[in-house]
């Protein structure tokens, strides 16, 4: 297992080990003990969500509020997305400022995603089976979100405009400017 900074403090990429013999391939896709001592945290996931979509869908910009707030460790099991993280940490340094990162079937790479971030991704393939773990769990009063084409934030999407595709709340959900910061 392998970690990488990003550009953003306290989010890290990770690169498993894999295992690959004539049968195909062996890897553990999560080891808390390993995780946190890689990342240097005490993180306690307590809820595993999965979604499938298809290409040009986009989910996000999405985030919990308040106690509710949720750290994320995502990864892709089938297909190829765009993960975008916004840190909206209003005494952080790059409060404001998003990275994104290829994650697919073929790199295999997480990304950990710490609480005072809003996340969203698009699928760059046919279709994508997205996997993510939670240190928090699902309140749907506190769900939160930033309209994924705020202009403050400017996220480059990858895909054209014309070929996203977006749920009527993620639609409607609040600028940049107007979100409650964590
Ligand atoms: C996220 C979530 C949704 N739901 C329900 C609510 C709703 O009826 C249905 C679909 O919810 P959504 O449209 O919000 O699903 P989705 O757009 O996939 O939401 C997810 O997006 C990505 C980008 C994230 O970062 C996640 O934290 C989560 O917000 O599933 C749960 O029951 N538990 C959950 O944990």
């Amino acid at each position: 297992m392998k970690i990488i900074d990003m550009p953003l403090d306290g989010c890290f990429e990770i690169q498993p080990n894999l295992y690959s013999d004539e049968r195909g391939y062996f890897m553990e896709s999560y080891h808390q003990e390993k995780f946190n001592a890689l990342i240097g945290a005490d993180i306690q996931f307590v809820q595993d969500n999965e979604s499938y979509s298809t290409k040009g869908v986009l989910r996000g910009l999405h985030f919990q509020e308040g106690k509710h707030a949720q750290a994320k460790l995502v990864r892709v099991i089938h297909g190829r997305i765009l993960d975008v993280a916004v840190d909206i940490r209003a005494n952080s340094s790059t409060y404001g400022h998003y990275f994104s990162t290829e994650l697919s079937d073929t790199n295999r790479k997480q990304l950990f995603i710490p609480r005072g971030f809003a996340h969203g991704f698009v699928v760059l393939s046919e279709t994508a089976l997205f996997a993510y773990k939670c240190d928090n769990y699902y309140n749907k009063a506190s769900e939160a979100g930033i309209l994924y084409n705020d202009p403050d934030l400017n996220i480059d999407w990858v895909l054209q405009e014309s070929d996203l595709k977006l749920s009527e709340k993620d639609l409607k959900l609040p600028r940049f400017k107007q979100i409650k910061h964590l």
